[in-house]
């Protein structure tokens, strides 16, 4: 028997950041939006834990026990009295260290795939909780939809939307660190005379959201790791530009980078930014997806 789940990457619509914790993580607003991009997580009995990996970028995917699939597994088996001997593989779509949650969404695909194929009876709430413990992010690739993330992100209120938006994200070459580029933000924010304010999830944004009006959205976008990732990744500055340039109603670095994202009016603006963007050699490559996308999902 085998069981494949699919899950969605993610964009931050609003990624609002307050001063590093004691704990070193940042208390965040931050608000999710999934994107159909997805990867899958196929599991199947074996007789050790095994990952394997196909698609772009797939050898830069770690393949041993520091594979968030494989901590997912290792996690729920560890709570429910398994004995993790299980092969997970994962068909990789989402590009890899881009700031779309793609190792996040292969640890929230191999927690749910593993928990249909054991049939373990766990909660909802524990495999929250479970998800919570393996990164911020992960909680959300369980979710989808549109959602709040309160904490260090992975504290989650879900959020209605009201229609389709569609987006452009234009992959870059190379990563970038998630730590580095929260170490950047720390960095920019001790040079500055004011401390870092509070995290506020913007009304107007849950309004935009609610009321699925682009326009309004494109207003309101925001990512304070913006700056940083920008000054670890200079060149991304020629692509935002380029989209914005294209037509695009918005364009912001997603999460903590490399990827750009650009929100635009309609499918067929996304195509003409997403043209653009291939046209100007800004980019590697560049992906037209609509939101909101369910979360981690059974396949079959
Ligand atoms: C940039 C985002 O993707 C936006 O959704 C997330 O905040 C990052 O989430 P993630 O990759 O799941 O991050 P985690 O695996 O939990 O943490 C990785 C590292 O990112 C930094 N980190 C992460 C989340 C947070 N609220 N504050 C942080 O400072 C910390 O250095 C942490 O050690
Ligand atoms: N299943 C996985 N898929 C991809 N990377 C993984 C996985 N498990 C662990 N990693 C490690 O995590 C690092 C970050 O990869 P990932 O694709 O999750 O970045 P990201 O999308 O920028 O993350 P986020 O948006 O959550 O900050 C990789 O460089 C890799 O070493």
């Amino acid at each position: 028997m085998t069981v494949t789940v699919r899950v969605p990457a993610k964009v931050n619509v609003q990624l609002a950041v307050g001063a590093v914790r004691p704990d070193g993580f940042h208390d965040l607003a931050n608000v999710f939006l999934a994107v159909g991009l997805y990867d899958e997580v196929t599991v199947a009995p074996a007789d050790e834990l095994r990952v394997t990996c196909s698609g772009p970028g797939a050898d830069q995917v770690p393949l041993d026990r520091s594979n968030l699939a494989a901590r997912a597994a290792l996690a729920l088996a560890n709570r429910t009295g398994r004995v993790p001997h299980v092969h997970l593989h994962i068909a990789k779509d989402i590009p890899v260290a881009g700031g779309m949650a793609g190792g996040s969404a292969d640890g929230a695909g191999a927690l749910l795939a593993c928990d249909a194929l054991w049939g373990t009876g766990a909660t909802r709430a524990e495999l929250l909780e479970l998800a919570a413990a393996l990164g911020s992010d992960v909680p959300f690739s369980l979710v989808g939809g549109a959602a709040l993330g309160t904490g260090r992100g992975e504290r989650l209120r879900e959020l209605p939307v009201g229609g389709a938006f569609h987006w452009v994200f234009a992959l870059a070459d190379g990563g970038l660190s998630t730590p580095a580029v929260y170490r950047e933000f720390d960095r920019l924010a001790a040079g500055r005379d004011e401390p870092v304010p509070p995290p506020v999830a913007s009304g107007a944004l849950l309004t935009a959201l609610r009321d699925g009006d682009p326009t309004a959205l494109a207003a309101t976008l925001g990512n304070d790791l913006q700056p940083a990732a920008l000054s670890l990744y200079p060149s991304l500055a020629d692509t935002l530009a380029t989209g914005t340039k294209a037509g695009a109603l918005a364009a912001l670095v997603s999460g903590s980078g490399p990827t750009t994202a650009f929100l635009t009016a309609d499918a067929t603006a996304a195509r003409t930014v997403a043209d653009a963007l291939l046209d100007s050699g800004t980019c590697r490559a560049a992906r037209v997806a609509q939101a909101p996308a369910p979360g981690a999902t059974v396949l079959g």
